[in-house]
């Protein structure tokens, strides 16, 4: 069966560790270092119950509640990674207006996405509760995890998921549940 092609964004405020989670995802490194993005690209291969999958994953320059998104970010993206870090408020703040912007544009509430909270390692630090990510996940019935790019916690499943919400989005029938997904 021929590879599916998927493009995925990450985005979100500054420094929620959007770079480290994709690094995760494609290296399974962690750079404790910050170098702000501009943006970078990875591709990555996924398998989920048989169906391979060819992801290209666009790591965005962080956004703010005042960025206005390129359009290359709405038309030719197939899901997209919303995240935010627990232990800030503001990118928590910013991570709505990120996504009202992405409904606006695309003019569909029927948008693939995936809420993230990452820097879940920092429990001393937090100040959005998991109650509050799932429950705006729930009001724009979308998944929801919260992840630690430091410790590689969670980080697979954020793709398992996005991959998921678009077979869903465009109607196909891909596993809801990570069993059976290999990475290569
Ligand atoms: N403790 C902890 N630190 C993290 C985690 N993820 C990222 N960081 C740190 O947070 C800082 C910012 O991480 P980046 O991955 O560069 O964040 P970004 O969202 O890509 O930032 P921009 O490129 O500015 O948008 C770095 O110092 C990372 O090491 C995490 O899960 N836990």
């Amino acid at each position: 069966m021929a590879a599916k092609q998927k493009r995925i964004a990450l985005m979100g405020f500054r420094s929620v560790g959007k770079s480290s989670v994709t690094i995760q995802f494609i290296e399974k490194q962690f750079v404790d270092s910050y170098d702000p993005t501009i943006e970078n690209t990875f591709h990555k291969n996924l398998k989920i119950k048989g169906q391979e999958y060819a992801l290209e994953v666009v790591d965005t320059a962080g956004q703010d509640e005042y960025s206005i998104l390129p359009q290359s970010y709405y038309i030719s993206v197939d899901g997209y990674v919303l995240v935010y870090s627990v232990n800030s408020r503001k990118s928590f703040d910013v991570i709505k207006i990120v996504y009202d912007k992405l409904l606006d544009m695309k003019g569909s509430s029927n948008i693939p996405v995936v809420l993230v909270g990452n820097k879940n390692d920092l429990q001393n630090d937090r100040v959005v509760s998991v109650d509050e990510g799932k429950k705006l996940a729930s009001e724009w019935n979308v998944k929801f995890l919260e992840t630690s790019a430091k410790e590689y916690q969670t980080v697979n499943e954020v793709f398992i998921q996005i991959v998921s919400a678009i077979e869903r989005a465009e109607g196909g029938g891909t596993p809801e549940k990570p069993g059976g997904c290999s990475i290569s």
